[in-house]
Order: structure tokens, then sequence, then C-alpha cells
């Protein structure tokens, strides 16, 4: 059994089989390539899920992620599903409603689907807040990609889900 800093003991042959669904947005294009290149990078490296094994696609924006997880779910072949989008309360007029709206349809698109939809949204007052936590923060400290951590809560939940 497999063990990562991320979670406990793991069925590493069954982890590295896994077919995930990574969908990302166009806004805020920095910050959200640098979360797909952590979430991609975890999966590949520390799982070793062939890239093969992983579909990515783009949408437009946050309030597009849960129209596009449902829609791509329905070819069911999925084990788990990653929504990247980043939303800046100083930079979006609606940040409330979008950031409110996306988490509570990704959150009922995972339920009524059956498969692990993993809330990869950031939600953050500053863009400073948004480039730390993608591991590319201006200061010295780059702080942490979420990235990594969204990689594992897939994993540790589509193994989950098989049961
Ligand atoms: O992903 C985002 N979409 C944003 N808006 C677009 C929205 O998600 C939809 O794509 C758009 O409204 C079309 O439906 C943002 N802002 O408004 O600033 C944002 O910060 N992040």
């Amino acid at each position: 059994k497999a063990k990562t800093l991320t979670h406990g003991a793991y069925d590493a042959a069954a982890a590295s089989a896994l077919k995930i669904l990574v969908i990302h947005t166009r806004w805020n294009v920095e910050i959200v390539s640098a979360l797909r290149d952590g979430v991609l990078s975890s999966l590949t490296n520390q799982y070793a899920i062939p890239r093969s094994n992983i579909d990515v696609v783009e949408v437009p924006g946050a309030f597009e992620l849960p129209f596009a997880t449902k829609a791509l779910l329905k070819q069911g072949k999925y084990d788990a599903v990653i929504p990247i989008g980043v939303l800046i309360k100083g930079a979006t007029v609606h940040f409330e409603y979008i950031s409110e709206a996306a988490t509570h349809a990704l959150m009922n698109v995972g339920l009524e689907s059956g498969t692990p939809v993993i809330f990869g949204i950031l939600t953050c007052l500053t863009e400073e807040q948004a480039l730390q936590r993608a591991g590319i923060g201006r200061g010295e400290e780059k702080g942490h990609n979420h990235g990594i951590d969204w990689a594992a809560a897939a994993v540790e939940m589509a193994l989950l889900n098989q049961g």
C-alpha cells in the first residue's frame, strides 16, 4: 500500500488506472494555468496516472464549469472531475454571485452524477492571494499550489467511489 503526504494508504495500482477529467477556465489564465499544471504533475508523477488517462477541457469562465462538468460526465468515462477556476473579488463585479452559484452547482453535479467532483475554484480577495494559492506568489513567499491537493482529493474520492 502506497502512502502520500496528502492522504493515507491507498491502492497505487487502482489509482494509476483512474480516468480523470480536468476542466479549466480562461479567466485569470496565468493562475489557472499554474493550478492546471499542479493538478497534472501531481496526477502523473505522484499517482502515476498516464497523461493519456487525463482529459483537459477549457471553458470561458467559472460560471460555465458546472454545465461543462455535467455535460462531459454524460460520456460516463471518468472516475473523477477537477473543475478549475479563479474568482478575484477585487476584479469581479459579481464575485459573490458567481462563486456562490458555481460552488453549489458543482456540489450538486457531483452528488447527482455519482462521480466525485472536486472543488477547484479559488475565490480570493486579491490577486496576490490567488497567486499564492497557485504557488506563484510574486514576493519571497511563493505559496502552495492547491492543484496538488485537488489531484489528491480526486484520487482519494475516485477510489472511495469504486468501493
Ligand atoms: O472565471 C471567472 N469568470 C468571471 N466571469 C465570467 C463568468 O464566469 C462567465 O464566463 C460569463 O458570465 C459568461 O457566462 C470572472 N469575472 O467576472 O471577473 C472571474 O473573475 N473569473
